[in-house]
């Protein structure tokens, strides 16, 4: 599977600027053959908590369309980063996943709302893990601070995630976390990781990218810098079974002691 990392910096607050950016992104990763390409997080607003009323997309009815057309047209899948959404009962940082045919396949609010950029005072959490088939893999995918919480990867590796995507608005003061927590969850998970972080810059934070894809025994198969831009890498899924075989992790896990 070839992936495309579209490592984009998102202007605040300008859905119109962001929408258009996102359409000529993907048909830049389409036309480079990649199979599944991944926004970053709250590409559509950045983080204008405060001007969520004015600007979320109402149900993501606009995401949806333009992922759904977008994947239908060009042939690919496309993990739709996250977008702020109004749903009936508020905002949601919401993950929209669109598959070669054209279809939904997940839609995922985040779990972890990051207090220390104020998302619990604005945002209402999501209370369901996110798996999902593309190209008959299964595949679980996160929002930025999720990446924290190992069990809630593990929950998606035991119910059959072989790739991780994980998409963010990770400043740059804490990059080295980043890089750090990816390779872990790559490597106790023994499962592809691909995560997407912006680049650029909003009134509270810069961000700095480094996008990274991350294979099962742990190597860095791409880091992406910190310029905008799409980053391609290729997976090979066969490499999953290859370190469970080598070491049986899943198998020795102690499930009667935790
Ligand atoms: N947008 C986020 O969830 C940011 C998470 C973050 O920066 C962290 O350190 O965790």
């Amino acid at each position: 599977m070839k992936i495309a990392c579209v490592q984009m910096d998102v202007a605040f607050g300008e859905p119109e600027q962001n929408f258009a950016k996102a359409e000529e992104f993907i048909k830049e990763a389409a036309k480079h053959k990649a199979d599944t390409i991944v926004l970053p997080e709250m590409w559509n607003t950045g983080y204008a908590l405060d001007q969520l009323g004015r600007l979320a997309d109402g149900n993501g009815e606009r995401t949806k369309k333009l992922l759904r057309r977008l994947a239908k047209n060009l042939k690919v899948n496309i993990i739709g980063g996250s977008v702020s959404t109004k749903k009936e009962a508020g905002f949601y940082n919401t993950m929209f996943v669109a598959d070669r045919n054209g279809d939904i396949a997940a839609e995922y609010d985040k779990a972890h709302l990051f207090k220390l950029m104020d998302e619990h005072h604005f945002m209402n959490a999501g209370s369901k893990a996110n798996l999902f088939k593309l190209d008959d893999i299964v595949c679980g995918g996160l929002i930025c601070y999720d990446l924290r919480f190992p069990e809630w990867a593990r929950l998606h590796t035991l119910k059959g995630a072989k790739i991780m995507f994980i998409v963010a608005e990770w400043p740059e003061k804490r990059v080295d976390h980043w890089q750090l927590l990816l390779q872990a969850r790559a490597i106790e998970n023994q499962c592809y990781v691909v995560a997407v972080n912006r680049v650029g810059s909003d009134p509270n934070n810069e961000f700095n990218g480094h996008s990274m894809v991350i294979a099962p025994w742990g190597e860095r198969l791409l880091s992406g810098e910190s310029r905008e831009g799409i980053f391609y890498a290729e997976l090979d899924l066969d490499e999953v079974d290859k370190v469970r075989k080598t070491i049986p992790v899943f198998q020795d896990r102690r499930t009667d002691l935790y």
